[in-house]
């Protein structure tokens, strides 16, 4: 049984644009309509159809998907359904994409995963009525405008890289004598503002400083005033293995004071007992 098409091989795109009169590229608009069929959208009704151009030449298409009975944002956009579909095919990277209506602000940010992310190009070519088989109306080069414009100062995967190698050097400079578990974590500001904290040990152990703390402590001096919610993200790096872990008591008050904070633990190995070989 042949159900919906999702994947169209490159050799097949190739025939369909030159049977259209088209380049492939002028192709993609044309089929936003056929994406948009794929949609499930029991609740709303409203069907998003995305049709993406790989490097390897083949086309992928998506459409929004809704489950009814559960809270909306179980909801998966037709742009996510797209890099889904790209993943799931082994696509090497997404070029250009149409796409029937705006991209929302979490799809941006969603295609910021993709390597190469602020090439891709992207057509918005309205609701299915507007017609882009139309030869007077061809979409050319031009139209398709970088993800760049479509999301400036972007938050992408390097900067939370960034922010590692932060906490990593934060974790450098710990003072941690009696466990010998040095730890560092760095915050960053929606203005992509990093503030970094080591933890200190005390004698006493109670009375220790955790990196958390010590990164609040400089987020608090250098935030310009500014509330929790303004912290977007946060890494922490600790010994892999470490008797006195920070990753879970980070997270818990991260989540408290900035839940939507994206988190990233990582557990790095130590080559000797010597803190400067932390790495
Ligand atoms: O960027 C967007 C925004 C919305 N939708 C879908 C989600 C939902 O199913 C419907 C109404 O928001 O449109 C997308 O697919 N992409
Ligand atoms: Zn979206």
């Amino acid at each position: 049984m042949d159900g919906p098409i999702f994947v169209i091989e490159a050799s097949e795109a190739d025939s369909m644009a030159k049977q259209s009169g088209l380049t492939v590229l002028q192709l993609l608009p044309t089929l936003v309509k056929s994406a948009q069929a794929l949609a499930r959208t029991p609740i709303s009704n409203y069907q998003v159809g995305a049709v993406g151009l790989g490097s390897s030449g083949r086309i992928f298409l998506g459409g929004n998907v809704e489950f009814p009975g559960l809270p909306l944002y179980h909801s998966i956009h037709a742009e996510q359904f797209l890099i889904t579909n790209l993943t799931l095919n082994a696509e090497p990277s997404l070029k250009y994409v149409a796409v029937s209506a705006a991209p929302c602000g979490h799809c941006r940010q969603f295609f910021q995963e993709i390597r190469h992310a602020p090439d891709i190009h992207l057509l918005i070519t309205g609701d299915s009525n507007s017609n882009h088989n139309c030869k007077d109306d061809l979409a050319n080069e031009e139209q398709f405008e970088p993800m760049s414009c479509l999301l400036p100062h972007r938050f992408g995967p390097d900067d939370l890289l960034d922010l590692r190698n932060e906490a990593l050097e934060a974790a450098n400079k710990s003072h941690a004598p009696y466990t010998n578990c040095p730890s560092g974590l760095a915050l960053m500001d929606c203005e992509g503002k990093v503030f970094s904290g080591s933890y200190m040990e005390s004698a006493a152990y109670n009375p220790s400083m955790g990196p958390v703390q010590a990164a609040l402590v400089a987020y608090v001096m250098g935030g310009r005033g500014g509330g929790y919610d303004r912290i977007v993200a946060a890494a922490l790096v600790e010994k892999q293995g470490a008797q006195a872990r920070q990753e879970e008591t980070a997270r818990l008050l991260l989540n408290e004071i900035s839940p939507k904070c994206e988190f990233q633990g990582v557990s790095l190995c130590f080559q000797s007992q010597s803190q400067s070989q932390f790495q």
